[in-house]
């Protein structure tokens, strides 16, 4: 105590009843310490050192408090000399309760602050501290979406979900293609997942803080294409809009552009895109100046652009311009050992807010793994969607709910036979019977009494089977 202040004069009533005070506080506390009014560590007690893990106290005496407590707020108390009263302060994974007081010289000057902590086992405080961490957990996940929104983003690499080797490949390159600013082409069918690998990779990347923007080619007319991605130069059209319009190259300045749908790209606005790929440069259109760029981009398409070079419908060299990096996304009934993760995370997307839940069977997930799904994982949801609007209100889905739904000329991928190696007679067997259990519920769309009897068994018996199954 003698060494907290380092001035022996005590004239000042502040400095007294703090002085007075400070041995009950330290005593009741679970550590003391004292800041200089610029903030470094005039005196720290040896409770609060052991609590900090700090070995030797006399070596933090003069170093800036938050080098040793990064998340103290002393420097905000001897910067606006107000006292911060009750607040929670993380240290090192544990919470504390800590108040900090801002003291002062006989003339009213701020001379430092102490802070004590009250609590460093929250045990009694356990609802408080919970709803403290829930709030700070919203609030942390409340300003990464809207930051993402902001840039342009929705999707990280969390939100391509898949554990299956297809999915972690993907994932494997999506971190590569963040790593290097070289444009990157994405090849998979649709609904599999491309703009959200291309935002992710946008959010990986090293242009994170820049715009991501994208452009679907098959959706705007051929006519509108190019002001649409160069922009409009003032008095280029002699109609209502003289205005200046940005294109897409200059919105996405400093970030990112996804070029979706790029087999789409009409063959004389390959060779403009080819042209500010090379070049960095754009012209608008109706203007006779150039405008330079630095955009990465991202291009995807549906479709074989290889075959499409070979009819001349798509240029060779924008091709290998775009790809550079080449991911290609798997369908999803290439990896079906996914479904179950894909229906989790599909569910809780769709399932936002308490009234709604939804919860998958085993059997649902057979049912799911039947079907070809050309429409990949938008499909997936849209199915789990009705399956889900038509359901009971449990929100349970089992292989029932799902036949509902499933698209009549839906397409029964054939069992998997692989070469694999031998194994007990006992699981092939359970196996062969599970599959042709599902192969005659998929046939009869569900109908349980109807599979019995063309699986040539009683209907009970084949409840028997599917609660094992399950
Ligand atoms: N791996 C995945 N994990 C979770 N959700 C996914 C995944 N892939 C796609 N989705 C979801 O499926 C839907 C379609 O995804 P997306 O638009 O990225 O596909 P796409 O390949 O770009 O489709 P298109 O070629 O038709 O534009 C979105 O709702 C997306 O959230």
């Amino acid at each position: 105590m003698t060494q907290l202040f380092a001035k022996k004069d005590k004239t000042g009533l502040t400095r007294d009843l703090i002085e007075a005070l400070f041995p009950m506080f330290e005593e009741a506390s679970a550590g003391a310490i004292a800041v200089d009014r610029e903030a470094r560590i005039t005196w720290i007690n040896s409770s609060y050192s052991r609590l900090l893990g700090i070995p030797e106290p006399a070596a933090v005496i003069g170093l800036p408090v938050r080098q040793v407590i990064p998340h103290t707020r002393m420097p905000e108390v001897v910067e606006t000399g107000s006292p911060l009263l009750l607040d929670i302060m993380e240290h090192d994974k544990q919470q504390l309760v800590v108040t900090r007081l801002p003291y002062f010289d006989d003339a009213g000057t701020l001379m430092g602050a102490v802070a004590f902590v009250l609590y460093d086992d929250l045990q009694p405080l356990t609802p408080l501290v919970s709803k403290y961490r829930r709030l700070h957990q919203d609030l942390v996940a409340a300003r990464k979406a809207l930051a993402r929104r902001s840039r342009g983003t929705r999707y990280s690499l969390g939100d391509f979900v898949g554990a299956s080797p297809g999915a972690l490949e993907v994932k494997r390159r999506a971190r590569l293609a963040a790593g290097r600013d070289m444009p990157v082409l994405l090849l998979g069918e649709t609904g599999t997942g491309k703009e959200v690998l291309a935002q992710a990779i946008h959010s990986m990347s090293g242009r994170a803080e820049g715009p991501f923007v994208g452009v679907n080619v098959a959706a705007i007319p051929e006519n509108l294409l190019e002001a649409e991605f160069f922009g409009v130069a003032p008095g280029a059209y002699t109609g209502a809009d003289r205005r200046t319009r940005d294109g897409k190259f200059q919105l996405a300045n400093g970030g990112t552009l996804f070029l979706d749908e790029v087999g789409d790209m009409p063959l004389p606005l390959q060779a403009k895109l080819l042209r500010a790929l090379q070049e960095g440069e754009i012209e608008p259109l109706g203007s006779n100046k150039v405008i330079s760029v630095n955009v990465r981009v991202i291009a995807a398409t549906s479709r074989n652009l290889e075959a499409m070079i070979a009819e001349g419908s798509f240029r060779s060299d924008l091709y290998y311009r775009l790809n550079v990096l080449e991911i290609g996304i798997p369908p999803l009934r290439e990896r079906l050992a996914d479904l179950g993760v894909l229906c989790e995370a599909l569910l809780e997307d769709i399932c936002e807010g308490p009234e709604l839940r939804g919860e998958m069977t085993d059997t649902a997930i057979a049912a799911l793994s039947g079907y070809s799904w050309p429409g990949n994982i938008r499909e997936l949801r849209n199915v789990l969607e009705r399956a889900l609007t038509m359901s009971e209100d449990s929100g349970l889905l089992d292989a029932d709910a799902i036949f509902k739904v499933l698209p009549r000329n839906g397409v029964r991928l054939p069992p998997a036979h692989a070469s694999r190696p031998a194994r007990p007679l006992a699981e092939v067997l359970a196996e062969a019977e599970s599959d042709a259990i599902e192969a005659a519920l998929v046939a009869c769309r569900g109908n349980r009494s109807r599979a019995a009897r063309a699986l040539g068994i009683s209907r009970s018996a084949l409840y028997e089977k599917l609660s094992k199954m399950s």
